[in-house]
């Protein structure tokens, strides 16, 4: 093997990002929007051979999933479920509404509750606590795939993949701090086996 693909992609638009809300583990739906993104998605990757998906157990990431399946004639890749591809927890702030708790707090502790890798927002998850379960089970579960030249796709969550960008480029807590994940634009990473071998 001398290299292997992996894409990348954040879920549609959601009921809570149209709302401007936080959202967290709240298991919120796509929109008819962030089902129209799924189907632009998947034209973009259509050509791409997928041997296996991951997504997490939010309806959202499989609904966006199931959508690109269809659209694709993936219908028969296998589909891994497991939660620790899941958003990062907002704790107390899933549901409120982000400008709302932005007037309550100020826009630099929103900002470190949203971007920083190391503050968790109240009851929630920091992006280095949703790094410590996404990056262990890409190590566990996704690398073994990809080391077996197996084409991978992944959906889930802006922040689950922060995580995961993070340590695919090696980017250090304040690179991470301005990358931003838009719904439905794919990533695209071409592993050479060297490369996959330091991830391990
Ligand atoms: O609310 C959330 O769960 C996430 C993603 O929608 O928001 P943010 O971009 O603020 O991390």
């Amino acid at each position: 093997m001398e290299h292997t693909n992996l894409i990348l992609i954040r879920h549609g638009q959601s009921e809570y990002n149209l709302e401007n809300r936080f959202t967290g583990w709240q298991d919120i739906d796509i929109t008819k929007t962030g089902k129209q993104e799924a189907r632009k998605a998947a034209l973009e990757i259509k050509d791409q051979r997928i041997d296996i998906a991951f997504t997490s157990k939010l309806i959202r990431a499989q609904h966006t999933l199931q959508i690109i399946q269809e659209v694709c004639g993936w219908q028969d890749v296998p589909v891994v479920i497991n939660k620790a591809l899941n958003e990062r927890s907002y704790g107390a702030l899933e549901g409120k509404d982000k400008a709302e708790i932005t007037k309550e707090f100020g826009e630099k502790q929103v900002w470190l509750w949203r971007r920083s890798f190391d503050v968790a927002p109240p009851g929630g998850e920091s992006l280095k606590d949703t790094y410590n379960r996404v990056i262990p089970y890409f190590k566990q579960s996704i690398l073994p795939c990809l080391l077996q030249s197996q084409e991978v796709l992944i959906v889930a969550h802006g922040n689950s993949l922060r995580a995961l960008l993070m340590f695919l480029e090696s980017l250090s807590p304040a690179q991470i701090l301005q990358r931003e994940i838009e719904t439905c634009v794919p990533l695209f990473y071409d592993l050479s086996e060297d490369r996959l071998q330091r991830l391990k």
